[in-house]
């Protein structure tokens, strides 16, 4: 995956609005370690809507067709198949920033209304992500290593896998990219909301 530089700038661009970047809190009091900004429909546990209703409650920025057209050329990568590519039409980007002690639990992604792939792209520093399986959040689950430029989809049997980022490595960002500290990844995701929704 290349163009990681202008991924980085358009994602500061993001981080400055009209939503700002932030911790979600969760339903039951807890708070993300991660900082997250949206474009297209805002995520907030569990649901999608246009407006950031809890942050700012301004509606988020729209999702731009570049980033679908990346998203397009991701699935063509991973699955060698230019229909499952094409068929792609991702509505939003959850747009995560992990400084060095950040991490994300076990989840699945299971918000949308779509069994479409989601595709993920990393930028600067490395982590540990978790990849499971689609019943719980234990055991089996296999430690992949996530480097800059690296790209992972979620597909068929393991879109709904449950997920998580136990670890990122200090001291290995990606200041080529741009980013002199931290980890950045990008969902791109189809919600399956109507566009008339809220
Ligand atoms: O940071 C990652 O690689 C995973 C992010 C993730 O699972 C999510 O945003 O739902
Ligand atoms: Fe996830």
């Amino acid at each position: 995956m290349e163009q990681r530089a202008e991924l980085v700038v358009a994602c500061r661009q993001w981080a400055q609005g009209p939503v700002p970047l932030r911790h979600t809190v969760l339903p039951g009091g807890g708070v993300m370690s991660v900082r997250t900004v949206c474009l297209g429909w805002h995520w907030q546990p569990y649901r999608y809507a246009r407006t950031a209703d809890d942050v700012n409650g301004a509606r988020v920025a729209a999702f731009p067709d570049w980033l679908g057209d990346l998203g397009r050329a991701a699935v063509a990568e991973a699955y060698g198949d230019e229909d499952a590519a094409q068929a792609f039409a991702p509505d939003t980007a959850l747009i995560n920033f992990y400084d060095d002690t950040a991490r994300m639990g076990m989840h699945q992604d299971k918000e949308e209304r779509s069994s479409a792939p989601v595709v993920s792209l990393s930028i600067g520093a490395r982590c540990v992500f978790r990849f499971g399986n689609t019943e719980g959040r234990g055991q089996p689950y296999t430690d992949v290593e996530l480097a800059s430029g690296d790209l992972f989809v979620f597909g068929g049997p393991s879109r709904f896998a449950f997920h998580g980022v136990p670890k990122v490595y200090t001291g290995t960002a990606d200041p080529a990219a741009g980013l002199r500290v931290g980890r950045l990844n990008l969902t791109l995701r189809e919600t399956g909301m109507a566009s008339g929704d809220a």
